[in-house]
């Protein structure tokens, strides 16, 4: 899969952004490679892959990147990308009633379209890209859908997903931009912007849900889902800090596999030390029943201070 002649047209239209394939970028990756797009202006710089619209780089001019991705990297068609921000959609984790459908959705496995290119007028620079039902994606989940991710590169990255549900019958959904932030060493990153909310410690068989006190530091495996969080949550890196904020998502997963991590072929021993998953999305308690028509609308924007 490669980019259409429309889409050809369309990047080609507007300065700064321009269609590689991910072996020129990611020669250490294994896999055959995956069309990317590379967004660059004044501002900032981002990849992204058509493959899950799933952003691999984000570096605010001047600045590191924010997002990770895995030394032990799989670009491949058809296999989710290890790190950046994989799109979790139209479920997250397992789904509720069909355990043989593939963890976290489809949408990161399939390639979206590019719809939209502009330079904006502040210097930033939007692209659209869009995912519709398919043969492929109706063998799995017989619903039609349109999804778009409007992706806006500047001295922040801005993203605006909107999944309109086209089936006949109400569906239950859930979503997550699971980010993959960097840091240097996830045991001395602080998480501020969860203090005295609940979360469900996803680990542990009961599920407990369990009040935060104080900020959050990881010590060992963790995969939690906060419950109606804040707009702002921060990450001190121990370089610097990440500011992740978005109004309308209710929950932030946090999830580190720590040394479980060496039974993740694509991480690795050891790797778990240079990220932290922060993931924004509605989900569990917050899971939206979209009604025929209707369209979830969420928003994310990451910036480093
Ligand atoms: O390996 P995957 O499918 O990308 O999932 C990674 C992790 O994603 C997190 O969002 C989940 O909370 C974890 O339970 C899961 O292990």
């Amino acid at each position: 899969m490669s980019f259409s002649p429309a889409e050809a047209a369309l990047i080609n239209a507007v300065p700064g952004i321009s269609q590689r394939d991910s072996r020129e970028l990611y020669p250490q990756a294994d896999g055959a490679g995956l069309p990317v797009l590379v967004i660059e202006n004044a501002q900032g710089r981002a990849v992204v892959a058509l493959q899950g619209a799933h952003l691999m780089s984000f570096v605010p001019a001047g600045g590191d990147d924010l997002l990770w991705l895995s030394p032990k990297l799989v670009l491949q068609a058809g296999e989710a990308v290890r790190g950046g921000i994989p799109l979790c959609m139209p479920w997250f984790g397992a789904h509720p009633e069909h355990d043989d459908l593939p963890k976290h959705g489809f949408a990161r496995n399939e390639n979206w379209s590019v719809i939209e290119a502009a330079a904006n007028d502040d210097g930033s620079t939007r692209v659209v890209l869009e995912l519709r039902d398919n043969d492929a994606s109706r063998a799995l989940w017989p619903h039609a859908f349109v999804y778009r991710l409007a992706i806006t590169v500047g001295s922040t990255l801005h993203l605006d997903l909107q999944a309109q549900h086209l089936g006949q019958e109400p569906q239950l959904h859930s979503f997550a931009l699971h980010t993959y932030f960097a840091v240097p060493d996830v045991s001395k990153a602080v998480i501020h912007g969860l203090e005295g909310t609940e979360y469900i410690d996803t680990l542990p068989a009961d599920k407990p849900r369990i009040a935060q006190e104080g900020e959050l530091q990881l010590s060992g495996p963790t995969d939690r889902v906060y419950l109606d969080v804040p707009k702002v949550q921060t990450i001190s890196t121990g370089k610097g800090k990440i500011v992740i904020e978005s109004a309308e998502t209710h929950c932030a997963v946090v999830w580190n596999p720590w040394e479980n991590a060496a039974r993740i072929a694509d991480i690795g021993a050891g790797n778990y030390v240079g990220y932290v998953c922060v993931e924004r999305g509605d989900m569990w308690d917050y899971s939206p029943t979209l009604q025929p028509g209707d369209i979830y609308h969420v928003g994310m924007t990451l910036s480093a201070e």
